[in-house]
């Protein structure tokens, strides 16, 4: 445990309520730029990405700092303890403490294959194994040499998983789509309604889909209940179980659900519980992705991941990228009272990152409890929410230049697309999004501008727009492997950075227990046709539900 138990008794802390009281009422963030030639370069960092040999520009100048918030920001994080909890996780530490687990998930794409321990017995050789069973199967599938039961090649693969076990392979293999093998049609099938695994099934053959049933824990009863009625529905036909090994594999770490559930341990891609869900699409659970786009993209993206791990770990606090994203998000949610987090890519291929990090960031943050045991005295993980530009901008971006609320958000464009269509006409129009919207929530318009452009008197305060609204901008050079996993490593250690100054444990998840115990419960009731005790509300809806949806 830190020496201290709430962040608002750091002396730091106490700093920047008094720094915030001045500098809220003093910033304006263009008359800072118009101030200080040099804002850009003090407050925009380059991530050189050691994998590809790519960059990524972190411009995080269109923030409300100064080189003084900066200064008392890396003093929060050093009162923390952040040095010691990334050191600590880094060296296999059980720093999830509430369920005595390493959080290492670091050590999956430790692609330098540094000494890394858990328990003083080294993990490397397990990692690179199960890397390398990776590999083989996904060359097998790929190239045609594993073939179904009746000798075809397999063009199909459903990836069953929930949660963690679904968001990030769905999210990257979309992300880097265009390195994928267009043989290939992929399925996702998270959801218990019906629809979602009837819907992939429609769309297979089973001589030739291949089934991953993903899950941790093997428990998980959504992933059961759907894997069950895939092998029901892979068996009408194939109608011999000696069939299962050619179409279902199994990526978890629990080998005794698995093989009671009919997937032999050889079809089994495992790891270890120092995983968390929301943390293992580096581990085995990334195989559906590694199927599609190859085991090479899928190397780089661990060593795209690997190098941002190294900058996270090395880099002194004031130059180090996720740190500062990291204390970012602190300033804003516990000093300006925000209360949310947008993250809009520019990207099309990047669709379901918002969904990827809600669940990294709010089940990670969402926490009310100190490592010691008491409740926060102050607002802890943000509401994430995002998605790609420039739709978001036709919908919500309205509450972001005009709302009452005020919304750090980050932009996230590449500057290469991998369609660069019409002379790359869609690029460049895209592109001039992304500037222009930061520029936009940052100057506002002022209502002289908008009675000079002649708008009548009582129009003018709806044309208003105060602006300085602040942005961080994230420029790659191109949506590669290896730049996605850098992208993706720069939110996590953002994430950690964040649980450790609010002093909560970031890597448990008990609130998504509950909801799970009580499902079972009243399916129960379901199954018997009659409502239990219940509150009014409840027990009507239940008989409700019972009436009307009588098959
Ligand atoms: O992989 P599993 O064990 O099926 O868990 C799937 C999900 O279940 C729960 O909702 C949580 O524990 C998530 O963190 C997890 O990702």
């Amino acid at each position: 445990m830190p020496g201290f138990s709430q962040a608002n008794e750091l002396k730091s802390w106490t700093e920047l309520a008094t720094h915030h009281k001045t500098l809220s009422k003093d910033i304006v963030l263009k008359e800072y730029f118009a101030k200080d030639p040099q804002r850009f370069e003090k407050f925009s960092r380059v991530f050189k990405n050691e994998a590809d040999g790519g960059e990524i520009l972190f411009d995080f100048s269109k923030n409300f700092l100064t080189e003084e918030t900066l200064d008392l920001l890396v003093k929060l994080a050093e009162e923390s303890g952040l040095e010691k909890l990334r050191n600590d996780m880094f060296a296999g530490e059980k720093i999830n403490f509430t369920e005595g687990r390493a959080v290492y998930h670091v050590a999956l794409r430790n692609t330098s294959n540094t000494k890394m321990e858990v328990d003083g017995k080294s993990v490397v050789d397990d990692v690179n194994a199960v890397l390398e069973h990776m590999k083989e199967f996904s060359e097998q599938v790929r190239s045609g040499e594993w073939k179904g039961y009746t000798g075809k090649k397999i063009n199909t693969i459903v990836n069953i998983g929930i949660g963690g076990s679904d968001l990030g392979p769905v999210m990257v293999s979309e992300a880097l789509k265009p390195y994928g093998d267009r043989n290939l049609k992929l399925h996702f099938v998270s959801n218990i309604d019906g629809t979602h695994i009837a819907e992939a099934l429609k769309d297979s053959d089973p001589e030739t889909t291949l089934f991953l049933v993903a899950s941790k824990t093997f428990t998980t009863a959504e992933t059961v209940t759907n894997a069950n009625t895939a092998k029901t529905w892979f068996l009408k036909t194939a109608k011999d179980d000696s069939a299962i090994a050619k179409h279902f594999v199994a990526l978890s770490t629990n080998e005794s659900e698995v093989t009671k559930f009919g997937i032999d341990k050889k079809n089994m891609f495992p790891f270890s519980d120092w995983v968390g869900g929301r943390y293992s699409v580096w581990s085995a659970i990334g195989l559906s992705v590694c199927l599609y786009i190859g085991y090479e993209n899928f190397y780089q993206f661990l060593a795209g991941a690997h190098a941002m791990d190294q900058h996270f770990l090395k880099t002194p606090l004031k130059e180090n990228i996720p740190v500062i994203g990291g204390l970012l998000s602190v300033w804003y949610s516990d000093f300006f009272g925000a209360q949310t987090h947008l993250v809009a890519p520019f990207d099309q291929y990047m669709h379901r990152f918002p969904a990827y990090l809600q669940q990294l960031s709010m089940e990670s943050n969402g926490k009310a409890i100190t490592r010691d045991g008491k409740y926060v005295n102050y607002t802890t993980g943000p509401i994430l929410f995002g998605e790609p530009a420039t739709n978001a901008q036709h919908s919500f971006f309205q509450l972001l230049h005009q709302g009452t609320k005020l919304i750090p958000t980050d932009f996230i464009l590449a500057a290469k697309s991998h369609n660069p269509v019409e002379g790359n006409k869609h690029q460049r129009m895209l592109a001039s999004n992304f500037f222009a919207q930061s520029e936009a929530l940052m100057l506002g318009k002022p209502d002289s501008e908008v009675k000079a452009e002649g708008a009548p008197e009582e129009l003018i305060p709806h044309k208003t727009f105060l602006g300085n609204r602040p942005t961080t901008s994230i420029l790659v050079d191109k949506m590669t492997p290896a730049a996605l996993g850098a992208l993706i490593a720069y939110y996590e250690h953002l994430t950690f950075t964040e649980g450790c100054v609010w002093n909560i444990n970031s890597f448990d998840q008990w609130g998504v227990e509950l909801g799970k115990k009580l499902a079972v419960k009243i399916l129960g009731e379901l199954d018997d046709g009659k409502a239990g005790e219940h509150d009014g509300s409840t027990s009507s809806l239940i008989e409700a539900f019972l009436a009307r949806g009588k098959l």
